[in-house]
């Protein structure tokens, strides 16, 4: 029997699969140093590194610290950093009135790495749950359900003080209707039209969040509360399109999904149907969840920490916040 009886398959996919070289001339996704956001906790006081117990190699920094992280981000060629404040207890009011305080520690602190590292991105988080008494993101009337408009009004002037302070990027991620087109007005009248904005547009009411709560101290603070009147119900996709839609409509400059793993087809169909730059966040939830396993020996982490940031890229991120960025970043650099 001749062999051209067998039907051999003409198209062999496993050719470009056959060595490194060709691997790397056919990849489609390439994640770099330039995609990565890094979120820092930064706290009152000197020479402090807590650790959060639910984040492994997570720490709550004081300035000082920051610095030192600050400076190997740049060394990295990390491009940007996303503040997230500790806030002293005795601060935390119903309305959150702390956050607007121009002398307060996210104003100081933006301020602080502008002077000393100009060319590295600081991002603030607008949003009061870390300024709050009960933990959630906005004021709430007698029965509990945040009011959206006096909401804004408090942001806006949270988000005008981080911008008089240098910050780059204001990044709302609170969930209000209407604040990016408010919080967009504000800077342009205040001359701060360079100040970009990153709205968490599709921000998910997600179990996910639970270690970063524990780390800005207001998982206590809110107690048995939810904020599902406010941030969006797991189940829906067509509703982020919309929401993306109005915050693109009120001046969004680029637009985030959040959490991000297990999102990654709102992620992409976002990216699909708008084509601005479009961001996702890999959660405390998602990086818990990994370095626990890898803790246990049950993953090997520095595959699925790389795996999963590149999925990021793959579904159309033009960039990740992520708090495995500093790491990635010294793997992605020794190449
Ligand atoms: N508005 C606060 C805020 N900004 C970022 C996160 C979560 C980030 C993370 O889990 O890593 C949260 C928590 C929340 O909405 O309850
Ligand atoms: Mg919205």
């Amino acid at each position: 029997m001749s062999h051209a009886h067998f039907s051999f398959p003409l198209t062999r996919p496993r050719r470009l699969r056959y060595d490194a070289f060709t691997r790397d001339l056919v990849r489609e996704s390439q994640l770099t140093v330039k995609d990565l956001i890094y979120p820092v906790f930064v706290q009152e006081g000197q020479g402090l590194r807590t650790p959060v117990p639910s984040m492994p190699g997570v720490q709550r920094l004081s300035l000082d610290q920051l610095l030192r992280v600050a400076e190997e981000c740049v060394a990295l060629g990390i491009p940007c950093l996303a503040l997230f404040p500790v806030i002293d207890a005795s601060l935390k009011t119903p309305d959150g009135e702390e956050a607007a305080n121009p002398d307060g520690l996210v104003p100081r602190v933006v301020a602080a790495l502008k002077q000393r590292f100009p060319q590295l991105g600081v991002m603030t988080d607008v949003a009061l749950d870390p300024y709050t008494s009960h933990g959630q993101d906005g004021l709430p009337d007698e029965r509990g359900y945040i009011h959206n408009d006096a909401t804004v009004q408090q942001l806006v002037r949270q988000a005008l003080v981080q911008a008089q302070a240098g910050v780059d990027i204001v990044a709302p991620s609170d969930m209000m209707d209407g604040r990016i087109g408010a919080i967009r007005q504000a800077l342009e009248t205040h001359g701060h039209v360079h100040t970009r904005i990153m709205a968490y547009s599709a921000k998910y009411a997600s179990a996910f969040y639970g270690p970063f709560r524990d780390a800005v101290g207001s998982a206590a603070n809110l107690g048995k509360g939810d904020k599902k009147t406010y941030q969006m119900d797991p189940a829906n996709t067509n509703e982020a399109l919309r929401e993306v839609a109005l915050d693109i409509q009120e001046g969004a400059d680029m637009v985030m999904v959040k959490p991000g793993m297990p999102y990654l087809d709102v992620l992409w169909r976002v990216k699909q149907a708008f084509e601005v730059p479009t961001f996702a966040y890999q959660v405390s939830g998602e990086y818990a969840m990994l370095k626990a396993a890898a803790a246990n020996g049950w993953l090997a982490h520095d595959a699925v920490m790389l795996e999963s940031l590149l999925a990021f890229k793959r579904a159309g991120a033009d960039g990740v916040l992520s708090y495995f960025a500093l790491e990635a970043a010294r793997l992605l650099k020794a190449g």
